[in-house]
């Protein structure tokens, strides 16, 4: 269910975090536990244990993680003792997760909790780690008596699930001869985010907009998620992952579902998760041969941004020399239902390009009949919506008015909704809402089983045929724009154009 509120905190909880010594933990999921904690939303009583092979004391392990805080935090240290009091509570565990005995030492941990609190206690394996260890990590966890109760014992795992879809079906299969489904928590951080939950609330809670969120009004819907860094120091990842296994399978398709799915009859986990399912189901499976026709991928090169010379993809750190690994992906996706059959969903992503920026533009068709001569406006389709979900954190309605004066003079104007207008408190971070949901034991906002296995067939003809068909023209683009020219064309020769957002209100 959807949480309406929290009158209620979470139970005494024990969390592991495997990958307590990464870069995950360091910059997302401490800061998020720490906020959590600050606003009161934290167990009573908890325990935070991060696992890694990394010889950390528990003070070095603090420190390391009070550096985290510093830079990447919402709220950092306040220097009025509030970090030190939280991280009494976070240790650190030092473990190889294919050591049985390892495994030992947590159920003590385990216990011995329970008699401190004088209660039993649930238990959180956030599994922080790279996909590869998964398996071990769950075999050995599943001899854990604790992890065999089904109210008590949650297991969060982090994105990419599988690689292909043969891998996150043997995953999946794994994991539920393991566990019961509800236990498992497949989280995708977007859909943690503020603005993308918003989405929900802006379709469902008016009566404004569903009557002409469909096929007869819109013309096209777009999804860009671009970003102004490369891979940084992820290079080794990112060589078995690319654009579109990074970004398409998970983050962008869940945001296509968001806004194509329809109405839920409530808000309960699996009601919400059968209508995604549904949305991804009815995506058009791309055949082989059309893939050109409805994918564009790019790599960068090396080039200049902001006076500052960038390496290309194909020298960073863990990247092969000739690597055909793509930095962008460009698709073009049909859903063939009553609702959408013929609105093109575009989507890009990649890394480099000119603006970090998430957003979602629901293009509305031109009116039927346009009385005004064509002088009164050079804009056409004004009509539009755009949900900004980062870094601004907006949504636009864009339509037409009459620029004063004494001629019928026409521009496009926005009406905004901006959070920072309407609201004083800053925002929660992604993780910060899914690990509070994961220990209030809500599944609602975390992928099911069917949905990873679907959302890779979706995209599994493209990477087929791009991993069979080596690019010839990487890398395509520089550093600092909107990614290749192919992805300029997949769009333009069906008469539109990636739509970017100018500052707020000055739109013209
Ligand atoms: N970093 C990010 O921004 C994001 C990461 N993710 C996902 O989160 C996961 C972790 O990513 P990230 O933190 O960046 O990766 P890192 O490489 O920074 O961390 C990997 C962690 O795994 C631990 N580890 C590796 N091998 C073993 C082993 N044999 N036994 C015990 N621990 C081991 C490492 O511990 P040690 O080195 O101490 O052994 C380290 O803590 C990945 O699946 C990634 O895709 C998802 C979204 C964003
Ligand atoms: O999952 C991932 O997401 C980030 C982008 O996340 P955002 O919240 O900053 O939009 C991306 O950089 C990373 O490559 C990918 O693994």
């Amino acid at each position: 269910m959807l949480k309406i509120n929290h009158t209620k905190k979470p139970a005494p909880t024990v969390l592991f975090i495997f990958g307590g010594s990464g870069d995950l933990n360091q910059r997302k999921l401490t800061p998020a536990l720490y906020n959590l904690w600050m606003d009161g939303l934290m167990p009573e009583k908890f325990s935070i244990i991060g696992t890694g092979r990394t010889d950390y004391s528990n003070e070095k392990f603090r420190d390391h993680l009070l550096e985290g805080i510093n830079e990447f935090s919402r709220r950092k240290s306040d220097g009025n003792g509030s970090w030190e009091k939280f991280s009494q509570q976070v240790s650190y565990l030092r473990m190889d997760v294919d050591q049985p005995k390892d495994y030992v030492a947590m159920a003590k941990i385990i216990s011995d909790c329970e008699a401190e609190w004088g209660v039993e206690a649930h238990v959180l394996f956030y599994l922080a780690v790279a996909p590869q260890l998964v398996p071990e990590i769950t075999t050995n966890l599943n001899k854990l008596e604790k992890s065999k109760d089904k109210n008590k014992a949650r297991i969060v795992i982090e994105k990419p699930f599988g690689h292909d879809l043969k891998s996150a079906e043997e995953l999946n299969r794994l994991l539920t001869e393991m566990f019961d489904e509800s236990q498992i928590y497949r989280i995708d951080h977007y859909l943690g985010k503020e603005t993308v939950q918003n989405i929900l609330a802006l379709r469902f809670a008016n009566a404004l907009f569903e009557p002409i969120w469909n096929r007869n009004y819109i013309d096209h819907v777009q999804i860009t998620a671009a970003e102004t860094v490369g891979v940084e120091d992820r290079g080794g990842y990112y060589e078995r992952s690319g654009a579109l296994r990074d970004m398409v399978q998970n983050h962008i398709l869940q945001l296509i579902c968001m806004v194509a799915m329809e109405a839920p009859v409530s808000f309960e986990a699996d009601e919400i998760r059968n209508k995604k399912s549904d949305v991804l189901n009815a995506i058009r499976k791309i055949k082989k041969e059309e893939v050109q026709q409805y994918a564009v991928r790019g790599q960068y090169s090396q080039g200049w941004v902001q006076g500052q010379q960038e390496k290309a993809y194909r020298e960073e750190k863990g990247v092969a020399p000739n690597s055909s690994v793509e930095t962008f992906a460009a698709v073009k996706f049909y859903i063939d239902n009553w609702r959408w059959q013929d609105v093109p969903f575009y989507v890009r992503t990649g890394k480099f390009l000119k603006e970090k920026t998430t957003l979602i533009t629901v293009q509305f068709k031109e009116a039927p009949k346009y009385a005004f001569p064509p002088e009164a406006s050079e804009t056409w389709r004004s009509n539009r919506l755009t949900i900004s979900i980062q870094p601004e954190m907006d949504i636009r309605l864009r339509f037409q008015a009459k620029r004063p004066g004494q001629t019928m003079s026409l521009n496009p104007v926005n009406m905004v909704f901006s959070y920072s207008d309407n609201y004083d408190a800053p925002q929660p971070e992604a993780y910060e809402t899914l690990l509070l949901d994961a220990m209030m034991g809500n599944p609602t906002q975390f992928m099911r089983g069917d949905q990873v296995e679907i959302a890779w067939e979706v995209i599994e003809p493209i990477l087929e045929t791009w991993e069979n068909r080596p690019p010839v023209d990487f890398p395509n683009y520089a550093p600092g724009t909107w990614g290749p020219e192919d992805a300029e064309a997949l769009i333009a020769r069906e008469g539109r154009n990636w739509i970017t957002l100018p500052p707020k209100r000055k739109e013209g």
